[in-house]
């Protein structure tokens, strides 16, 4: 029988923030193209463990792989070769204000090597496109809506064709009905072969888009029964 390892694997894993252990012994694995929501109270934790996923927190104690990579070990010098098999989408958009949307783009693909302008380029209108932005190409961050602009970071995040996308309350800077389009987009996103892994705290949204969900609380990792 075909079996596929997991492109996320965590095991006995205690997340700390400074010497305080925010999550204790944290187990579970995420298989390619499955969509996990991650629900949790206000610091309960969710932040902690997806930074210590896309390598931002120092694993302490336990072990985890992404994508190939063990985490517990990964030196600093290794991190761009994850990142670039990951994509990281926050709740602040994060974009170069000072840049339009096509040079935000292009800076992410300058900085993990790409070299080929056409390529880039190419590269640079397919992600647009799938994200629904290929108009604004040339706007300014500060000349879209909220929304528009989580599209574009969402783009970014797709440049370098990542196996898994974290989002961290990717919608919480937005209202509902902006926040309804980005969820079905992340879904897009997912049928076409990308895992995610999202911490929301909008209930509104698991309900109409079910998927597998991990919950933290009271300082565990718990698998939510549908
Ligand atoms: N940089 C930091 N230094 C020290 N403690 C931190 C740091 N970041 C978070 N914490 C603490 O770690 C705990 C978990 O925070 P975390 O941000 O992971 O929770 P969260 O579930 O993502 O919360 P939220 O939904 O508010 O983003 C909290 O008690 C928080 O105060």
């Amino acid at each position: 029988m075909f079996t596929s390892e997991p492109i996320v694997s965590i095991q006995n894993a205690f997340i700390y923030q400074k010497d305080r252990i925010v999550l204790n012994d944290v187990n579970f694995s995420i298989n390619k193209g499955e969509f996990v929501f991650l629900i949790g109270r206000t610091g309960s934790g969710k932040s902690s463990l997806l930074k210590t996923l896309y390598a931002d927190l120092w694993l302490q104690q336990g072990k985890a792989k992404v994508v190939g990579y063990e985490i517990e070990t990964l030196k600093i010098s290794d991190r761009p070769y994850l990142r670039r098999k990951i994509g990281v989408v926050f709740q602040d958009f994060q974009l170069f204000m000072d840049r339009n949307v096509y040079e935000n783009l292009l800076w992410v693909l300058e900085a993990t090597g790409w070299t080929d302008r056409a390529k880039m380029k190419a590269r640079i209108a397919e992600v647009l496109m799938q994200v629904g932005m290929a108009p604004a190409r040339d706007k300014m961050p500060h000349q879209l809506s909220g929304g528009e602009q989580q599209r574009v970071v969402i783009a970014r995040a797709l440049l370098n064709e990542p196996q898994i996308l974290f989002a961290d309350e990717p919608t919480g800077n937005l209202d509902p009905e902006v926040s309804e389009q980005i969820i079905k987009l992340f879904h897009e996103i997912n049928k076409a072969g990308t895992a995610i892994l999202m911490a929301t705290h909008d209930f509104d949204m698991i309900r109409k888009f079910p998927a597998r969900i991990m919950k933290c609380e009271n300082g565990v990792v718990l698998e939510e029964k549908a």
